[in-house]
């Protein structure tokens, strides 16, 4: 890999702004948000409940759509792809993990990870979903469904399934939320792993400040806006980080 690649960046949001109406007003969940994502590279949102977290996560992987402000995702304007174009590249170029999993059910762990390349149209989909599953450490449970699986091996199979397609850009929306503490520290090492060793780009979604030290980066929302970043803070720096954005939010409920 060339430097120029090796510090890409993945994934780029210009002045994003996402307004909802409600009534006669209009609530800015965004407000004119500006972040990039460098390839190799695992950065954590938090921020008190409203703070727009989850639009931000939906904006950045094209699932919503910014009122003004770019999204650019390996360089390309995602609002400039034809609707064609954008399902693909969300089936291709971008991975997601949900804190409930959201495994099917009824397919065991193969045919879960198999299935988005299936969608591609790749060929030796079961192949390269028994690999994935190997390289993660759940060669022994490919045939298992989800309900025969502990949580924290469902989110692993999880995150397989979200990288089966080499997705430029992971995004992860709470994804140790569900998990006990041991399970969850599984899952941040693996992230880790691929950050470190696969080059993966991250953007995560946590409240958890023992998630968001294992990234590299921690931005902050309040209200829409994007406030502060730390790099390489630990769990009680974050913490702190975030209860001061949570005080104000707090003293005015209560005022
Ligand atoms: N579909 C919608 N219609 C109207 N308002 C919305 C909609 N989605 C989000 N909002 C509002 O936008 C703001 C940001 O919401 P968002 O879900 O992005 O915050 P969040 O930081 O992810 O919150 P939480 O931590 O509670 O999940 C909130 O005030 C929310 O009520």
């Amino acid at each position: 890999m060339t430097e120029s690649a090796a510090h890409a960046t993945v994934l780029h949001l210009q002045d994003v702004t996402r307004t909802y109406q409600s009534g006669s007003s209009t609530l800015t969940a965004l407000d004119r948000i500006t972040l990039g994502c460098r390839r190799g590279s695992w950065t954590a949102v938090m921020g008190p409940s409203g703070s727009g977290k989850s639009t931000l996560l939906n904006c950045a992987a094209g699932l919503d759509t910014p009122d003004s402000g770019q999204v650019f995702l390996d360089g390309r304007d995602i609002a400039s792809l034809s609707d064609d174009l954008l399902t693909r590249m969300r089936r291709t170029e971008i991975g997601f993990v949900f804190q409930q999993f959201n495994l099917v059910a009824a397919l065991n762990a193969v045919q879960n990870v198999s299935l988005p390349l299936r969608l591609a149209g790749r060929k030796g989909a079961d192949r390269a979903a028994l690999d994935a599953l190997g390289s993660l450490g759940l060669g022994k449970h490919a045939r298992h469904k989800p309900r025969e699986l502990s949580g924290g091996q469902q989110q692993r199979v999880a995150i397989a399934r979200a990288l089966a397609t080499r997705p430029s850009i992971l995004f992860a929306d709470e994804p140790t939320g569900a998990l006990d503490s041991a399970s969850a520290a599984t899952v941040l090492d693996l992230l880790r792993t691929l950050v470190d060793q696969q080059a993966q780009t991250i953007l995560m979604v946590t409240h958890d400040p023992v998630a968001a030290a294992r990234a590299d980066h921690v931005v902050f929302l309040r209200d829409g806006r994007l406030v502060t970043t730390l790099s390489g803070a630990d769990a009680t720096q974050i913490a702190a980080t975030l209860a001061d954005l949570e005080t104000p939010a707090l003293s005015g409920a209560h005022g």
